[in-house]
């Protein structure tokens, strides 16, 4: 396979044509020269291209971190792209804003572009706009949804899987994150209750805590596996993400970081 690069600065080609949201990623990818590479498994040999941090990928995909305000969904993209915990006064996502990183799957490298969405409601219609690619269809983004174990979240996580299910498409990759794992002393949702709604809605679900790192890298890496088996399609490669991820859970347990 060959290896393809993007220069550094330049923006992804996966920004909605529906609406014109207005975040600090729209602002850069508006700003930017034409596409470098499909995201979602898709790539152009005739162009070469690097990732922001000048690594070198073979595939490229589109993921989106969901959920409301406040849950961590910045610090959980900023903990996993630089390893470190944003802390002080929070700073909510004004529009949506994006990452890149690339990791080695297997061999291959898989680069992640990463899309974090602001959660306060008034900026929902511009993540809408991201489910859907130039045309208007539904893209399959991966989907990251993350609630907060300090607050009552059941109900949320419920409204934003039945929207999730009305704007992605079905085989959307999509994960379960409770974060704040580390601020036990305030915890009011139970790891079983998570669990519980996961089953529900059959998705894979893990703690992650943005300020401790638990979970962090595992949680990217395994939608990263799963994105790269869809890609492949090797017959002989088994992967199944549930499986995967209770796999690694136990082995490591249930925190890795
Ligand atoms: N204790 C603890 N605090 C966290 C963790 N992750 C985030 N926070 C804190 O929670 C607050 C919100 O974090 P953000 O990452 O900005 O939240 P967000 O989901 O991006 O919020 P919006 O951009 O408004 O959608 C900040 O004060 C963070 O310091 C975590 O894992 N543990
Ligand atoms: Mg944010």
């Amino acid at each position: 396979m060959s290896r393809k690069k993007a220069a550094k600065g330049k923006a992804p080609n996966s920004s909605p044509s529906a609406g014109s949201p207005g975040g600090k990623g729209v602002g850069k990818a508006a700003r930017s020269s034409p596409s470098i590479v499909q995201m979602n498994g898709v790539v152009h040999p005739s162009r070469p291209s690097i990732s922001s941090s000048n690594e070198f990928y073979d595939i490229a995909f589109k993921v989106m971190l969901v959920g409301d305000s406040g849950v961590g969904k910045t610090c959980l993209l900023v903990r996993f792209k630089d390893g470190a915990f944003l802390a002080g006064s929070f700073i909510s996502t004004v529009g949506i804003d994006f990452r890149n990183k690339v990791l080695t799957i297997d061999g291959v490298k898989v680069k992640l572009q990463i899309w974090d969405t602001a959660g306060q409601e008034r900026f929902r219609s511009v993540t809408h706009a991201y489910y859907r690619d130039a045309h208007g269809e539904k893209l399959i983004p991966p989907l990251y949804l993350l609630y907060v174990l300090v607050s009552c979240s059941y109900c949320i996580c419920q409204a934003w899987l039945t929207e999730i299910h009305e704007y992605a498409q079905q085989d959307v990759v999509l994960m379960l994150l409770g974060n704040k794992a580390d601020a036990t002393h305030n915890r009011v949702v139970k790891r079983e209750d998570g669990e519980k709604l996961a089953k529900e809605f059959g998705v894979p679900f893990m703690e992650t805590s943005a300020r401790s790192g638990l979970n962090v890298e595992l949680a990217f890496t395994a939608v990263a596996k799963e994105l790269k088996h869809r890609f492949m399609k090797d017959p002989s490669e088994r992967f199944k993400l549930h499986e995967y991820v209770n796999k690694e859970m136990k082995g490591a347990g249930c925190c890795r970081t």
